[in-house]
């Protein structure tokens, strides 16, 4: 066991980078893959790389819910790249590191496809991790708090080995990530890839698709259309949210730190979806009504992460409460939906 905590290690070396890296000719600029670059954090992760001026930054996509909208600002830039590609498939490309975020998030649209999700999480982790053994490259994947399930144990520490339906609706999400995670290990023993693993928790933020399902957005869109707040049932289930720009930070810290994870990485503040329909309401529309309704099998009772981890190896914790960060997030649907501010 590693004196840090984390997961047993090897002694096996990594993978010599490319000969290029040796070259007189060669660039210092880092060439950075993001996997699922056009989607809601990624867009966010690839503005945060984007800043460093040392950066070269190459998405790929499939837009299957990201956006190249989420990107314009980068389109055209000679430090960016943006590749139409979809992580099922091998892809051949020399790079340094790998963030690996590629997969749809929300439940309704994990659910709509289940068996392209799980082909997304173990055939796009491993040509991911292909890559990464080609090239010599470190990998950083995004798991999960969903690894957890619905967890018998509260709040999570990293030791939780989870309650997860093995056979349920949502185990095309869950379990895919539980393989994902256990690839990774096995390549990082096997073959000595340096790896990365995050668990990341319900983040919300600007530019989540205004139709995602999941239910920050939800709230937010249902309160600026004067439409019910959709409060599934029983509505004393918990949630932790974290801020995109925090949720971005800690995965940058945790790529350029030491540690291979899995650590979590995620806002400790938990409330009952009653309580974040009743905050929504009074910060945006005091007139919304709430309904209950119906709720989706195996949906978790309390989910809150433990951060120690994540504060002592990577000096990281998260900084915007959920009262800060929704009229950030109310602001850019707003511009989106075409609803302006009352005074
Ligand atoms: O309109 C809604 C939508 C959702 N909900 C409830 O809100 C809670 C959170 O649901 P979400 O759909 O936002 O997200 P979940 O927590 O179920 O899953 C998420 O977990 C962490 C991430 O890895 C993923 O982004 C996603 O799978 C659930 O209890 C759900 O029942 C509502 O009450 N109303």
């Amino acid at each position: 066991m590693a004196a840090n905590g984390d997961q047993q290690s090897t002694t096996k070396r990594p993978p010599a980078p490319s000969p290029l890296r040796n070259s007189k000719f060669y660039q210092s600029n880092m060439r950075i893959l993001v996997t699922g670059g056009a989607g809601f954090i990624g867009s966010h992760l690839v503005d945060r790389l984007m800043e460093n001026e040392k950066n070269e930054v190459i998405v790929v996509d499939n837009y299957f819910t990201g956006s190249k909208d989420n990107l314009r600002k980068w389109i055209g830039h000679a430090r960016f790249e943006l590749i139409r590609h979809d992580v099922t498939e091998p892809l051949l490309v020399e790079v340094d590191q790998i963030y690996h975020l590629a997969c749809p998030a929300s439940p309704i649209f994990y659910k709509h496809n289940p068996v392209k999700t799980i082909k997304t999480n173990v055939m796009g982790t491993l040509n991911m991790l292909g890559l990464a053994k080609r090239v010599g490259a470190r990998i950083l994947l995004t798991s999960t708090s969903e690894v957890y399930g619905d967890p018998l144990v509260h709040p999570q520490p990293e030791s939780y080995w989870g309650n997860v339906n093995p056979i349920g609706v949502r185990s095309c999400y869950d379990e895919g990530k539980r393989v994902a995670e256990t690839l990774m290990f096995d390549y990082h023993r096997q073959h000595g890839i340096e790896i990365r693993i995050a668990r990341i928790f319900n983040t919300y933020g600007p530019r989540m698709n205004i139709d995602d399902g999941r239910v920050v957005s939800n709230f937010i869109a249902q309160a600026l259309r004067d439409e019910p707040l959709t409060v599934q049932a029983p509505g004393t289930q918990t949630r932790s949210f974290c801020y995109v720009s925090d949720m971005v930070d800690g995965l940058v810290r945790l790529m350029e730190g030491e540690h291979t994870g899995p650590i979590n990485i995620g806002n400790p503040g938990e409330f009952t979806m009653l309580e974040l329909a009743e905050t929504v309401k009074e910060l945006i529309n005091p007139n919304v009504k709430i309904s209950m309704v119906e709720n989706t099998p195996d949906d978790p009772r309390q989910r809150k992460p433990d951060i120690t981890k994540a504060k002592e190896l990577l000096g990281w914790e998260p900084k915007i409460k959920l009262r800060e960060g929704l009229p950030f997030m109310e602001e850019d649907f707003r511009q989106r939906l075409g609803v302006p501010k009352k005074h």
